[in-house]
């Protein structure tokens, strides 16, 4: 029989219709709506901002610890020489303080109810730890060590991070990706992790234990949610220094001011020094910042993406290149055999016991599923402990992704199966050939997408011969076509890094519509692809799920492990994506550009605003000592005091007004990055300019309406 297209196709129903738990649902976008800006939230941050008033916190952000000096001073004076005007300005300068952390709590405090959620699923979890000697005993889950092994079974709760080692399971992971279709988990191959706090559903499965005591993947998912793990990003450390520079030259600025004025005998008060210093310098964008970058990883989170570094995400906005492994990432990854094919003078039933035989001890879901379709095709024989008990010396080969071969030494023979060039070397190299109607198998698996296993046999009398093929199948996760379009689009070039032949790796490539693939790629090749993007000067991200894809993942800008992939993929990525879709990237790439436009808007607008500020208020200042000023006092503002005070409240209220936009994000569009900037130039820089002498002029009007200030 020809395997035919529609023998694919068949499989692909079964695994969708037969095998419901094997569609992981990990193609879905169901992304978390955002928690919303209401009074209740406002309040509930309230406290958590006046804490964060503490000098040791505010040192952070220098601009907003001058306020906070500001203030701190102007209350002194008050204290002593109490005057309207001075509390007044006092009250706002305290006020300007406890709006930039208000903003900061908000941010954080959107993240709360998800992560009381997060701790609530693993309270009072028990684990069954399994002893030297097979039995096992109950501990609390807190408890556990690295590499203990625990025993999951239905309805258990696993414990914390690890992979599996022996069983196959479905999970329900709803509780980290709000998915409820269950996942299927199973040792040996790149589906072998499960998350502590989600539950077994069917089956037993042994899990050793990979994350340490407090480090667990909830455990960082809550520190995310709740932005606790903040490290500056080299953005952020470039506008650090930027707004700690403006904050220098305008405390120049304002303290030249005063023996100037002085000399024209219109000594200012040291409260109004105060005032001008905190209206002039970057106040809007220093208290922004974090609010900004926190609601940043919240959208990541949002998108069922989990970052380790804010720095990560900053980069995704400028991705030139999209890296992604084949099998488990632009397919499912339940690669299994459909079907056997002998060679020529070759038995059909020699074909599969010699497969099944070099597949009994190979714990990956190929080589299980290839002693599964034996079966189904009534050839059961001995399994490995009963084989270890009738022959003499026994070896087995396993897999690894550099040699691409599996098998089993028994009694003199050599038994291999593999990808077809691997297998024929090993043929060749022991005088044997791989005969002209195998490779023509090879060929008519591979066109169609399917992954041929050559099975082959050293006998004990050192003859060489390949037996024939086995039809691996896997599916195309849906939808790829249109989102690698799109990432085309946004200028990102798709590039797919497989093991598996040339062939099929084409008629893959083809299916899900990247641009490029290279076949054949042993774990150090994958990684010289990305030596040779970055040579070339572009950014990378790479997506993979398998231990030989971790290297790549680790050296790439933007490492993206699929959740259901192996520990090593998550550990050496920096992102997860809880959903496994690589094509997840096209959100991550938008939200880490939306960070950075974001953030140079509202940066655009704060320094613009300042400059404004000066031309607004400086000559009201002034305008008794030097009447020639008053040209300039085009705002025609009531008293130089109200001038003072309304410049004071506004640049409060302004930052107030602008956190819905630092929370939700300027509005991101795929146009390119400089298109992006000149808009934004003149929508931030141009509102920033104006807003101030609208906004100021309103207050002073209302202020002057108050006895006793002036
Ligand atoms: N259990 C196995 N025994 C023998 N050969 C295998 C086994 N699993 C896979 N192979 C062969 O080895 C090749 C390389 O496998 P590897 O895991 O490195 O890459 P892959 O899974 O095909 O692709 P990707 O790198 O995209 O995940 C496969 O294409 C297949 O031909
Ligand atoms: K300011
Ligand atoms: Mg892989």
């Amino acid at each position: 029989m020809t395997p035919s297209r529609t023998d694919t196709t068949a499989a692909a129903e079964t695994y969708a219709d037969g095998n419901p738990l094997g569609t992981p649902g990990e193609h879905k976008h169901h992304t978390k709506a955002p928690a919303k800006l209401t009074l209740t939230t406002v309040a509930a941050a309230l406290p958590v901002a006046v804490r964060k008033l503490a000098p040791r916190q505010m040192i952070h952000s220098p601009v907003m610890f001058t306020v906070l000096v500001g203030a701190a001073l102007s209350t002194l004076i008050s204290a002593v020489r109490p005057s309207v005007f001075g509390i007044a300005v006092t009250a706002w300068l305290w006020l300007t303080v406890l709006f930039g952390t208000l903003s900061e709590a908000i941010a954080e405090g959107r993240g709360k109810a998800q992560a009381d959620s997060l701790r609530a699923s693993r309270k009072g979890v028990h684990a069954r730890l399994r002893l030297p000697d097979g039995s096992t005993r109950d501990v609390p889950g807190t408890e556990l060590r690295l590499n203990d092994v625990v025993i999951c079974e239905a309805g258990d709760v696993i414990p914390s991070d690890g992979e599996i080692i022996e069983g196959l399971a479905s999970v329900d992971e709803s509780t980290i990706t709000g998915e409820s279709a269950p996942v299927i988990r199973e040792s040996g191959g790149d589906r072998s992790s499960v998350t502590g706090g989600t539950r077994v559903l069917s089956d037993r499965i042994a899990v050793r234990i990979t994350a340490e005591t407090g480090q667990t993947f909830i455990d960082r998912m809550i520190k995310l949610v709740e932005g606790a793990v903040r490290q500056k990003t080299p953005n952020e450390i470039a506008l650090h220094v930027l707004l700690v520079s403006l904050t220098i030259v305008f405390l120049i600025v304002t303290m030249s001011l005063a023996p100037f004025a002085s000399l024209a005998g219109a000594t200012p008060s040291p409260i109004v020094l105060v005032a001008l210093l905190v209206c002039l310098i970057p106040t809007t964008i220093g208290a922004l910042v974090p609010a900004i970058g926190i609601a940043g990883m919240d959208r990541l989170v949002q998108h069922n993406v989990l970052a380790t570094s804010g720095r990560a995400v900053e980069t995704a906005g400028d991705i030139t290149t999209l890296l992604l492994d084949k099998t488990g990432t632009i397919t499912y990854g339940n690669r299994r055999a459909v079907n056997f094919f002998p060679a020529n003078n070759v038995e059909r039933t020699e074909l599969i016991e010699a497969a099944r035989l070099c597949s009994l001890a190979d714990e990956t879901p190929e080589g299980r599923s290839i002693v599964d379709l034996a079966a189904d095709k009534g050839v059961t024989g001995p399994d490995l402990a009963a084989l270890r008990k009738t022959s003499g010396a026994f070896v087995v080969v396993e897999f690894s992704a550099s040699t691409r071969m599996s098998g089993l030494d028994v009694d003199g023979r050599q038994i291999r199966k593999g990808a077809a060039s691997a297998v024929a070397a090993f043929v060749e190299e022991a005088g044997g050939q791989t005969p002209a109607e195998v490779d023509f198998r090879v060929r008519e698996i591979s066109a169609e997408g399917g992954t041929p296993l050559l099975v082959a046999r050293i006998s004990a009398s050192s003859r060489a011969e390949v037996l024939g093929t086995v039809h691996l199948a896997d599916v195309v996760k849906p939808g790829m076509h249109a989102r690698f379009a799109e990432l085309r689009k946004m200028g990102i070039r798709t590039v797919m890094i497989t093991g598996d032949n040339p062939i099929t790796a084409k008629a893959i490539a083809a299916e899900a519509g990247v641009d490029d693939f290279v076949a054949e790629a042993t774990p150090e090749d994958k990684l010289a692809v990305i030596k040779k993007e970055h040579a070339q000067g572009r950014l990378v991200a790479m997506t993979g799920d398998g231990t030989n894809d971790a290297p790549a993942l680790a050296a790439a800008d933007v490492g993206v492990a699929m959740n259901s992939g192996t520990p090593a993929a998550k550990e050496a990525a920096n992102m997860v994506d809880l959903d496994s879709d690589p094509t997840k990237l096209i959100n991550i790439v938008g939200i880490g550009k939306q960070l950075l436009i974001t953030r140079g808007a509202l940066t655009t607008f704060s320094v613009a605003n300042d400059v404004a500020k000066y031309f607004a208020i400086v000559p009201a200042l002034f305008t008794a000592a030097f009447p020639g000023l008053g040209l300039l006092n085009i705002m025609g503002l009531a008293t130089p005091s109200s001038a003072i005070l309304s410049a004071v409240i506004f640049n409060a209220l302004i930052i107030i007004a602008l956190v819905p936009l630092a929370l939700r994000g300027v509005k991101y569009r795929a146009v390119s990055a400089n298109q992006a900037l000149g808009r934004n130039l003149l929508i931030f820089g141009l509102g920033g300019l104006i807003a101030p002498f609208i906004g100021i002029k309103i207050i002073d009007v209302l202020i002057s309406l108050i006895p006793g200030i002036g």
